[in-house]
C-alpha cells in the first residue's frame, strides 16, 4: 500500500508505490528525489533510532543557502564558537556540506580522524564543550572528492544523525551544501520528528543570491522547517582607518531586507566585509578571539544573540 505523505502533491503515486519520484505529478515536489532513491519506501527504523538519539539534543539548527560562497561555513562555524562561549552550554556542529566540507579547515581540524567507540563516533572536540562531526575527517587527503550519488549521502546523513556519540547536546548546528538537495531532504525526513528549531539562512546583498534565497524559503515553507532568519553577509566594507562604509556589493533590488519584508521573514543582521575573516578562517581561528572588535564580530554576536531569543521562545 503507498504511503503519502502529508506534504504531498495532487496526484502523488505514494513513496511505497514502484512510480514514487518519477511520475509526471512528483515533478517539482520537494521529496522527489528522495522519493526517487527508494529510501523513503516503507517506514525507515533509522527515524526512531534517530529520535531517540535527538532526544538528548535540546536545540536543532539548520544553516542553509541559495548560492555556494556566500558565507555559510563561515556563520555556522562562528554560530557554534559563539555559543560556546558559555561554558555551560554543550555545543555539537555537524558538517553535512559533503561535497565540499570546509569545516574542519576553518576550525583547525584538517587531518583529524574519527575514531569508533562502544557507543558511536566519537566527534572532534574543538574546546571541552564544542564537538564537531564532519564527513572531512572520513576521507584520506582535503583534496579527496566525493562523488556520491543521493543514496549514499542519504545513507551517511542517517549514520551522522544516529552514531555520533555527541552525549547531551544544547544546540546542534548543522552545516548543509547550497541549494537544496539530496542531503536537505534527508535531514529533514530524519529529524522530523525530532522537533528542529528551524533554519538560518546566508545571502549576500547581489540579487543573484537573493533570488536563491526565495527558492529556500519556498523550500523550508513546503516542507514545514521554521524559518528563524536570514543573514545578510558581506554586506559593505567598513574601511578600518576612515571608518566610512563602501557597497562591496551594492543591492540592486534592495537587498535582503526588502526581500525579508516581502517574504515576511526576519532579518537577523548585516555582517560587514572583514578581510580578516578570510584571514582566521585560513589560519583555522575563531575570527572572535583574533578580532574581537571588528564591526564584523560585534554584528556576529548580535545575531547569535536573536538566534538563542528565537530557540529559547520555542522551547
Ligand atoms: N563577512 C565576511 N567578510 C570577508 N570574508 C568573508 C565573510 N564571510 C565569509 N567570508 C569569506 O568568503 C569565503 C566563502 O565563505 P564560506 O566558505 O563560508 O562560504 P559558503 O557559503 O560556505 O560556501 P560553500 O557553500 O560553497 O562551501 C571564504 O573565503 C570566507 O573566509
Amino acid at each position: 500500500m503507498a504511503d503519502i505523505p502529508a506534504n504531498a502533491p495532487e496526484h502523488c503515486p505514494g513513496t511505497g508505490s514502484g512510480e514514487a519520484g518519477k511520475s509526471s505529478a512528483c515533478q517539482g515536489c520537494p521529496n522527489q528525489s528522495l522519493c526517487a532513491s527508494g529510501v523513503s519506501a516503507g517506514p525507515d527504523p533509522a527515524i526512531e533510532e534517530i529520535k531517540e538519539k535527538m532526544s538528548a539534543v535540546k536545540h536543532k539548527i539548520l544553516v542553509l543557502s541559495g548560492k555556494g560562497g556566500v558565507g555559510k561555513s563561515t556563520f555556522t562555524a562562528h554560530l557554534a564558537y559563539g555559543l560556546a562561549e558559555d561554558e555551560g552550554k554543550q555545543i555539537a556542529l555537524l558538517d553535512v556540506d559533503i561535497c565540499g566540507p570546509s569545516i574542519p579547515k576553518i576550525m583547525g581540524l584538517e587531518g583529524e580522524q574519527v575514531h569508533q567507540s562502544g557507543s558511536g563516533w566519537s566527534p572532534v572536540y574543538v574546546e571541552d564543550n564544542l564537538a564537531v562531526m564532519s564527513v572531512g575527517f572520513l576521507l584520506g587527503s582535503p583534496d579527496d572528492a566525493v562523488i556520491w550519488r543521493g543514496p549514499k549521502k542519504n545513507g551517511m546523513i542517517k549514520q551522522f544523525l544516529r552514531d555520533v556519540d555527541w552525549g547531551n547536546v544544547d544546540y546542534l548546528i548543522v552545516d548543509t551544501p547550497p541549494g537544496t538537495s539530496d542531503e536537505h531532504l534527508s535531514l529533514v525526513q530524519y529529524l522530523s520528528a525530532s522537533n528542529i528549531d528551524g533554519a538560518v539562512i546566508i545571502t549576500t546583498p547581489q540579487e543573484v543570491s537573493l533570488q536563491d534565497v526565495r527558492k529556500e524559503v519556498n523550500f523550508c515553507r513546503k516542507v514545514k522547517l521554521p524559518i528563524i532568519g536570514v543573514v545578510e553577509n558581506m554586506s559593505g566594507f567598513i574601511c578600518p582607518k576612515c571608518k566610512n562604509e563602501s557597497k562591496i556589493f551594492p543591492p540592486t533590488t534592495g537587498g535582503a531586507e526588502k526581500m525579508c519584508n516581502d517574504l515576511n521573514i526576519p532579518l537577523l543582521g548585516k555582517v560587514p566585509i572583514d578581510m580578516n575573516i578570510g584571514k582566521s578562517c585560513d589560519m583555522g581561528k575563531s575570527f572572535f578571539t583574533e578580532i574581537p572588535d571588528s564591526p564584523s564580530t560585534m554584528e556576529y554576536k548580535k545575531i547569535i544573540q536573536k538566534i538563542q531569543d528565537f530557540c529559547a521562545e520555542t522551547h
